[in-house]
């Protein structure tokens, strides 16, 4: 069954998610004069098949291959990629499609949304992270030493095309790692997500019932507020954090794996604040626990703490969390008690 999202917005397009969903690409792009592919090595048979459906519809499509993972966000990978883009001679008619899990898609939505200020994006999100995340919502960039995420642009694609059969091949530990996004979308949204985690945590049984909820808590949110200024922040929950983590890490941690110690850190920050009780913070340890996720961290918190302030939900001097007032009901919190959140990383750190 094949399963379609409408994204609303001054371009509205939809997320279309099933097996197959791969070959849809001959009809979004329909009379493009030219594509680029954009994947990483592991996915270079998806990305084969891509160019042979976009030539066969008579795209002129090429795959361009990237490093792997948090590799191709980097400034040095879009510099090389823009000179591919010209010596192809790629213009404002063409399209760029991003083939991958998260960081290829938000590698090819910067080259999109910068080469000649903007040509069409095609997302086939390859990882469970990207089908029900990043792919989606018009988020795209780059890290930078600073931080993660700092350079970037809005760019929504024109398509998304979450093919199901492209999950048989994802590693069991990025499978886990995309659910942890599934599982913030239950917690701040779509409390039948959380049921269905709680009957099968691993999400295998009901991924594309899982898929669908999720993609469409992202889409209720980047649909009312693409430009992050208002519900959308609601989507990072627990990433102030897992930010910081993947930061202090070098990139080196799966980010669906800091995110989920960045959930249950949120969840004890909002119990301090007297807005979650108990039982709800026990949830958020219980349920990541048993999805196979991180919910503990060995890491200098001095050094977290000044890395979040570069968050890019900081203000000034300010830091801004997502907390939850109660289960599905996200608010900001702004400046919490210093005590607060030390004991909030007690009850994350390794060490406790
Ligand atoms: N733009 C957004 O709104 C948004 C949202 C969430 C996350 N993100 C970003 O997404 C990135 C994480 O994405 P991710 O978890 O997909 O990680 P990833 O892109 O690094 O992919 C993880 C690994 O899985 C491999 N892989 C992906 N699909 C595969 C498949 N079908 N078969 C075999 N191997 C496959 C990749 O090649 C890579 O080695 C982070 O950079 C994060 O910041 C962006
Ligand atoms: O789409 C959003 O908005 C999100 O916050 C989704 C997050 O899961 C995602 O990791 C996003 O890339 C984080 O955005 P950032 O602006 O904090 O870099
Ligand atoms: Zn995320």
């Amino acid at each position: 069954m094949t399963r379609r999202v409408p994204v609303a917005g001054e371009k509205p397009y939809e997320v279309t998610i099933g097996a197959g969903a791969q070959r849809e690409l001959a009809l979004v792009l329909a009379g493009t004069p030219r594509a680029v592919v954009v994947h990483a090595p592991p996915l270079a048979a998806a990305a084969g098949s891509a160019v042979e459906i976009l030539q066969t519809a008579g795209v002129a499509a090429e795959a361009l291959v990237v490093p792997d993972g948090e590799a191709a966000k980097t400034a040095q990978v879009a510099a090389a990629m823009w000179d591919e883009f010209g010596r192809l001679g790629l213009t404002r008619s063409d399209a760029v499609v991003g083939i991958g899990g998260g960081a290829v898609t938000d590698l090819a939505g910067f080259l999109a949304a910068t080469w000649t200020r903007g040509v069409r994006f095609v997302t086939v999100p390859t990882s469970v992270l990207g089908m029900v995340d990043a792919a989606v919502g018009g988020k795209t960039g780059i890290n930078t030493a600073a931080g993660k995420n700092l350079v970037g642009a809005f760019h929504p694609p024109a398509a998304v095309l979450a093919d199901t059969d492209l999950l048989a091949g994802l590693p069991e530990a990025e499978f886990r790692s995309g659910m942890a996004e599934v599982v913030k979308c239950g917690f701040i949204a779509d409390g039948e997500i959380l049921r269905l985690l709680d009957a099968d945590p691993t999400g295998r049984r009901d991924i594309e019932e899982l898929i669908e909820r999720a993609v469409r808590v992202k889409a209720d949110a980047v649909g009312e507020d693409l430009y992050d200024t208002g519900v959308r922040e609601f989507l990072n929950y627990g990433h102030t954090l897992a930010h910081a983590i993947e930061r202090v890490e070098d990139f080196g941690w799966r980010h669906g794996e800091a995110v989920a110690v960045g959930l249950v850190f949120a969840a004890e920050l909002a119990g301090q604040a007297g807005l979650l009780p108990a039982a709800e913070v026990a949830r958020h340890h219980g349920l990541v626990a048993a999805m196979g996720l991180p919910t503990r961290y060995a890491g200098d918190w001095g050094r977290l703490q000044q890395v979040m302030r570069v968050d890019k939900k900081a203000r000034g001097a300010s830091l801004r969390f997502v907390v939850l007032e109660g289960l599905g009901n996200p608010r900001i919190l702004t400046d919490p008690d210093q005590a607060w959140l030390d004991a909030a990383w007690a009850a994350v750190s390794e060490t406790a």
